[in-house]
């Protein structure tokens, strides 16, 4: 059994709320147990991750959040770096499900959290479980 933490950046409580419970249902139903922790945006997803990789606590990450373009090149730092902070630390070889949306409205935003739509947060669940297994294999 696997120890996952959750790191979700909370911006938009609505969305995130549905992409919380598709990832946790997926570890659930995967037979696994979960924790999660809340951050106050994407930018701070990867130096939490960093942060909880230091002990032996948890196998596997799922982060999450929200990023709706708005008027500025802002979109474009909080998408792209997140994203390579998470990239970084999946090339350290830690397993992480990468579930932080990047759109260009709410409504696309929605489809894709809600699980019973496009569940993205299960996505990225499932995503950090298979890495996690390939880890093991390969170890
Ligand atoms: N605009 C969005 C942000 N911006 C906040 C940053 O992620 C960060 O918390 C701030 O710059 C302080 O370091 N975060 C999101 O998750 N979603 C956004 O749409
Ligand atoms: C991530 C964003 O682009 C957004 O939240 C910030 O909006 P703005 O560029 O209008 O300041």
């Amino acid at each position: 059994m696997a120890h996952v933490l959750i790191v979700e950046a909370r911006f938009y409580d609505h969305l995130n709320d549905m992409l919380v419970a598709g990832a946790r249902a997926a570890i659930e139903a995967a037979g696994h147990t979960h924790d999660t922790v809340t951050v106050p945006g994407a930018l701070e997803v990867p130096g939490a991750i960093a942060l909880a990789s230091d002990g032996d606590s948890y196998d596997a990450f799922v982060a999450l959040g929200v990023v709706i373009r708005g008027e500025t090149y802002h979109f474009e730092i909080v998408a792209n770096e997140s994203a390579r902070g998470i990239m970084a630390l999946t090339l350290d070889g830690l397993a992480i499900g990468n579930g932080i949306l990047t759109t260009e409205n709410e409504a696309q935003a929605i489809v894709r959290a809600d699980p019973a739509q496009l569940d993205k947060g299960g996505g990225a669940a499932q995503a950090a479980l298979a890495m996690l297994a390939l880890r093991d294999r390969l170890a």
